[in-house]
């Protein structure tokens, strides 16, 4: 019997406006413990497709599942488990970082979220020490560090709650090689630990080719070739 899937995303169409949606007609498929990358030009609704993966963004038709159980909700309202099984880290950690935060507390967010406080002294310092953060950068605050260790906490929270997929959304986009080097090494170390598997959206073939054991191309994704048939909508309720 083949492998079930850990990500399966059949038909999905999304954006942000149904007349004109980003995503059309997308499917795609990471097994357990798979690294799959996904490659496409600017523009073209990768990381409007890598949200709704994350269950952060509400696709207008199409499936998500994750370990073959459909999701029915989206951000606060999909059900811990299915939301804690992803962990997602994007192209701009300005964007995604509360600027009033210490890194320690960045990186700590979702264990407090989940009533996880006594996990919080453990688990933050041996991801510190995992992402290469030393602890004078963990009491500084976004402003007062550099993006590549900001980045670096944004990979920490992204683990902290031991997602069994993870989500890089061109996550060394603006980082310089060596930085782009220890983050794809601290994803694999955890891989190789955990057994998770990877979605590693972006544009550059090299890295992409390198890290992932397979890539798809956008066209690909969306031309019906990498996926499956049409299936029905997302129920109404959010
Ligand atoms: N919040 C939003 N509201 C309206 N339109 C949006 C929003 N976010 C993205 N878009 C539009 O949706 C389309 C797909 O954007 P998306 O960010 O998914 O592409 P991408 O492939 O990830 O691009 P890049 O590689 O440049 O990050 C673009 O035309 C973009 O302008």
């Amino acid at each position: 019997m083949p492998e079930q899937p850990l990500l399966e995303l059949r038909a999905v169409t999304a954006g942000y406006d149904r007349r004109a949606p980003a995503v059309r007609n997308a499917s795609l498929t990471v097994a357990p413990g798979e690294a799959v990358g996904l490659l496409g030009p600017s523009g073209c609704g990768k990381s409007t497709l890598a949200r709704v993966a994350a269950l952060l963004h509400r696709p207008d038709s199409g499936t998500l599942l994750l370990d073959g159980a459909p999701v029915r909700r989206w951000r606060h309202r999909a059900p811990r488990a299915q939301r804690t099984t992803v962990g997602v880290v994007f192209q701009q950690p300005r964007l995604s970082a509360d600027p009033r935060l210490r890194l320690t507390d960045l990186i700590a967010e979702p264990l407090r979220a989940t009533g996880r406080r006594e996990d919080v002294p453990d688990r933050v310092a041996e991801l510190a020490a995992a992402v290469g953060l030393t602890p004078d950068l963990l009491g500084r605050r976004p402003h007062e560090v550099s993006d590549g260790q900001l980045q670096r906490a944004c990979l920490a929270r992204a683990l902290v709650l031991r997602p069994r997929l993870l989500i890089c959304d061109e996550m060394t986009a603006m980082l310089d090689a060596s930085t782009t080097a220890a983050l794809v090494a601290a994803v694999e170390d955890y891989r190789t630990a955990t057994g998770a598997g990877l979605l590693a959206v972006g544009h550059d073939h090299t890295l992409l080719k390198r890290w992932c054991d397979r890539t798809v191309h956008w066209d690909d994704v969306t031309s019906g070739t990498s996926g499956t048939s049409l299936e029905p909508s997302v129920p109404s309720a959010m």
